[in-house]
């Protein structure tokens, strides 16, 4: 059996186990599997698909942004809306061919905006040039997964499978296990908090399946099976997803007003110009960028100039972005004199 039928076959006897107390081992073990399976299918042509006619954009900017979403929902539209970068916007599907990327200016920062070629289900297996744009997506801050309003929500979940298939975790955050393989010893299971989906046998027998005999855990949240293999695998990417909606021109006001609601969402028509400038409020809270004006002693800031910085930037990082040699003259002398250049 190739390793496709095996998943296929894992999923399908996942899909038919009831989920209850009787059960939860047996899933968990095949949860274990599957991922294992995932992995193997990815790691051998990974160098074929990064040979040829890979997506090498260079990151530039603050940040970057990748637009992932079937063909033909309007990426390339948007991107060619957004920045002052042309791509070439069509009916047909798969116009877009690579990766094009534009620059959208906002609050004084470069966010890097990549238009990709359209994904369609079994992208993650190397359908058409889903290898090379999930690879893509990987390297951004934020993803915006463009969807057509008119669809409604199949596109939507297909994609989560096919990016969640290869380890891209959207809007979650990194489960909070500490997790550290020994050389001996045992295994040694603790948690701070009570487990409703997790059990010490379970963790074992996951363990287990990844030949991993001693090793320290301790779970400090509530962490589903699921959860914790993604700990033990690595490789997770955790991403912001902001799931776009667009071609709002198209359907009825209850529909825009019921997508609207949805969590992580925003409506927009790129043919009308609907509704942009709040996608722009959202993607620019998605990013977490935080932007910090320098000023002279006595002077008033300069708010046109800013230094964009990540969500949990340190003085360092500031002085970093000002001079090379900053931060270490900056260290230097008594707090009191660091302090007063930057009153
Ligand atoms: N009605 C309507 N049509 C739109 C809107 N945005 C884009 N379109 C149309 O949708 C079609 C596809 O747009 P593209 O920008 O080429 O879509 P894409 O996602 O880049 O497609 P691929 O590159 O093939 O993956 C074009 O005919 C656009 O004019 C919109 O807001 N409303
Ligand atoms: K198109
Ligand atoms: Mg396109």
């Amino acid at each position: 059996m190739g390793i496709l039928e095996k998943i296929s076959e894992i999923e399908k006897e996942i899909a038919r186990t009831q989920k209850n107390k009787a059960t939860e081992y047996h899933l968990g073990l095949l949860k274990a599997k599957l991922a294992k399976y995932r992995a193997q299918l990815l790691e051998p042509s990974k160098s074929a698909s990064s040979k040829g006619e890979g997506f090498d954009v260079m990151k530039s900017g603050d940040a970057r942004v990748a637009l992932i979403g079937f063909p033909s929902v309007g990426k390339s539209t948007f991107l060619s809306l957004m920045t002052s970068t042309a791509s070439e916007a069509a009916s047909y599907e798969f116009t877009t061919l690579t990766c094009i990327p534009g620059v959208i200016e906002y609050k004084g920062a470069n966010i890097q905006l990549l238009d990709l070629p359209g994904i369609i289900e079994g992208a993650a297996q190397g359908k058409g040039r889903g290898r090379q744009v999930i690879a893509v997506a990987r390297t951004a801050d934020v993803v915006i997964m463009m969807l057509d309003a008119t669809k409604g929500e199949v596109q939507r979940s297909l994609l989560e499978k096919e990016l969640e298939s290869v380890g891209i975790r959207l809007n979650k955050h990194k489960p909070n296990i500490y997790f550290k393989p020994k050389k001996g010893g045992g295994i040694s299971f603790n948690s701070t908090v009570t487990l409703t989906q997790c059990s010490e046998k379970l963790v074992q027998l996951i363990l287990h399946e990844y030949k991993i005999f001693n090793a320290e855990v301790l779970f400090r949240e509530d962490c589903s099976p699921d959860e914790f293999i993604d700990v033990i695998v690595g490789n997770r990417v955790y991403m912001p997803c902001l799931y776009v909606y667009n071609k709002i021109d198209q359907i009825s006001m209850e529909e825009v007003d019921r997508l609207a609601r949805k969590p992580n969402s925003v409506v927009i028509s790129c043919g009308m110009k609907l509704n942009l400038d709040y996608l722009l409020e959202m993607l620019w809270e998605y990013l977490a960028l935080t932007c910090i004006y320098t000023k002279k002693r006595g002077q008033r800031p300069d708010f046109s100039d800013a230094i964009i910085l990540r969500k949990g930037a340190s003085v360092e990082h500031v002085c970093h972005r000002i001079h090379r040699s900053l931060a270490s003259q900056f260290k230097a002398p008594a707090p009191s004199t660091a302090r007063s250049g930057w009153a």
